[in-house]
């Protein structure tokens, strides 16, 4: 386990992570910082959740003169949200050294980001449309950028957003440095980041799975026609703290909120057809649990880092591999444990075996949870909450009334009829969704689109504790294993 002490790091930023918490430095980070603070193009592949953010952002941050108000770091990522979580990131880790950062995305007005960029930030950190809006109007100066990052960089240079990052490295000094980092990078892209880079540095954390060992990941064999039901059946059975339930399309999103809705789930959706506005009320409330589901489209499968995030289910599988990896991911976070279900009818098993080789992780088979069991599982969080209430004590002003009422009905029926009361009687509205079009799985497992090379054996044991100065959570990560296409985004 390394200290962040050990890594080279300036006094400044050392403050600046003491005061988020970080204890330890996570095995990408101590693979990478001495590299990138050496000077050198680095290419990090690491799990999702192990802290690859502050694994390029140090030694981006550690070469800024912040005396020179010209942007001097530029990083690139796939998402609003994202660019707008990493910009936050990075104010944190740079705010002793009073680096102003910018993040710059579409669906917010120009001319608020014109303002913003006038103002001097030394690190931008934008989505690839709207930045190019930026250079191609002149509103942006990159003439003076050293650290270029590419975060999600698979997803970066697939086909999507290839031309545009292209584009935007042209508009930067050759003599830059060059960092890429993705839990996921296929052995194709890798290929075509060493023609954007110098010499890179590669550094792949050492992990026999792909995806984080921390996250159970099980399936559940479905029809189509029965996935909802079994959906909600298996929520009121796991009963989730705070759930992502991914759907292949918008429209699947938007039926699949109504129907939680219509269920009496907290459930809110997001997808790209949303204003940017509601996308960020929803992320908001989800954050902080005034929404216990969240249903999306691949918008929120990379990246996001939601603390407390305890399951993910794949209510539809997703066509790549990689996107398995990081939808997953958004559980299972710093060393925490998660759960992952995907839904998996009939004819796409030969999928679920792809990605499962393409993973080199295994999905447990659950069988389909009935309804009864569902009511058991809402019985259980009544029983839960009456076992809290007699721990707690306090009851005394209750006591005459019960045993008043203990003289009329047997103390079975009363128990019965409270836990009646206390659990959600599911309402079985009727949910027909519209049918997707099914994948077009590549039968015999042929080959993913990437070739993982899993390395055999994992690291050694990891710990990184986060002490209570970091945002107020005094996260303990037991981080056993070491700390890996696009659907489109919306
Ligand atoms: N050394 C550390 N000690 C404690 N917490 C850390 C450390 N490094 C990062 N974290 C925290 O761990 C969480 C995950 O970090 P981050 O989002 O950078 O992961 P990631 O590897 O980029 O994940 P993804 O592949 O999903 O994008 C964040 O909340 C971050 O603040
Ligand atoms: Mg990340």
């Amino acid at each position: 386990m390394a200290t962040f002490q050990s890594l080279g790091i300036s006094d400044v930023i050392m403050k600046a992570l003491d005061k988020m918490g970080f204890e330890e430095a996570t095995p990408i980070q101590e693979q990478t910082i001495p590299l990138g603070l050496a000077g050198k193009d680095v290419i990090g592949q690491a799990q999702t959740g192990t802290g690859k953010t502050a694994a390029f952002g140090i030694p981006m941050l550690d070469k800024i003169d912040k005396n020179q108000r010209k942007i001097q770091g530029l990083i690139v990522a796939p998402t609003r949200e994202l660019a707008i979580q990493v910009s936050e990131e990075i104010h944190r880790l740079g705010k002793f050294k009073g680096i102003r950062t910018l993040p710059i995305f579409g669906g917010q007005p120009m001319d608020r980001q014109i303002r913003g960029l006038k103002d001097g930030p030394h690190v931008v950190v934008a989505t690839p449309g709207r930045l190019l809006d930026h250079i191609r109007r002149k509103t942006i100066d990159t003439r003076f950028v050293h650290t270029a990052v590419l975060d999600e960089a698979d997803e970066m240079l697939n086909m999507g957003f290839i031309e545009d990052i292209r584009d935007i490295l042209k508009q930067i000094p050759e003599d830059r440095q060059t960092l890429l980092f993705s839990a996921t990078m296929p052995k194709e892209i890798r290929q075509i980041a060493q023609t954007l880079m110098r010499d890179p540095q590669e550094v792949k954390v050492k992990a026999k799975e792909m995806t984080v060992e921390n996250i159970e990941q099980h399936f559940l064999e479905a029809h189509e026609k029965q996935k909802f039901d079994a959906l909600t059946n298996l929520l009121d059975i796991q009963t989730p703290s705070l759930a992502i339930i991914f759907g292949r399309t918008k429209k699947r999103v938007d039926e699949v909120t109504e129907g939680l809705q219509a269920r009496g789930f907290k459930a809110e959706g997001i997808h790209g057809d949303l204003t940017q506005g509601k996308r960020m009320s929803v992320l908001n409330k989800f954050k902080n649990s005034r929404v216990e589901i969240l249903v999306a489209t691949d918008v929120a499968a990379r990246g996001l880092d939601i603390s407390n995030v305890t399951h993910v289910y794949n209510f539809d599988i997703p066509q790549d591999p990689e996107s398995y990896v990081h939808r997953i991911g958004r559980t299972g976070r710093a060393g925490k444990t998660g759960v992952a279900v995907s839904f998996i009818t009939p004819r796409e098993m030969p999928h679920l075996h792809l990605i499962e080789k393409t993973t080199k992780s295994k999905m447990h088979r659950m069988q389909l949870p009935s309804h009864d069991e569902a009511k058991r599982g809402q019985q259980q969080l009544a029983v839960n909450k009456l076992a809290r209430a007699v721990e707690k004590q306090g009851l005394d002003g209750y006591r005459e009334t019960a045993s008043e009422l203990l003289d009329e009905y047997d103390s079975v029926t009363l128990v019965a009829a409270a836990l009646k009361i206390m659990s959600k009687s599911r309402r079985q509205t009727p949910v027909t969704l519209s049918s997707v079009t099914p994948l077009s799985v590549k039968r015999g497992g042929g080959k993913g689109k990437g070739n993982y090379r899993g390395k055999g054996g994992g690291d050694k044991g990891h710990n990184f504790n986060r002490n209570n100065k970091g945002k107020g959570r005094n996260r303990k990560f037991n981080n056993k294993r070491g700390s890996n296409n696009s659907n489109k985004r919306d």
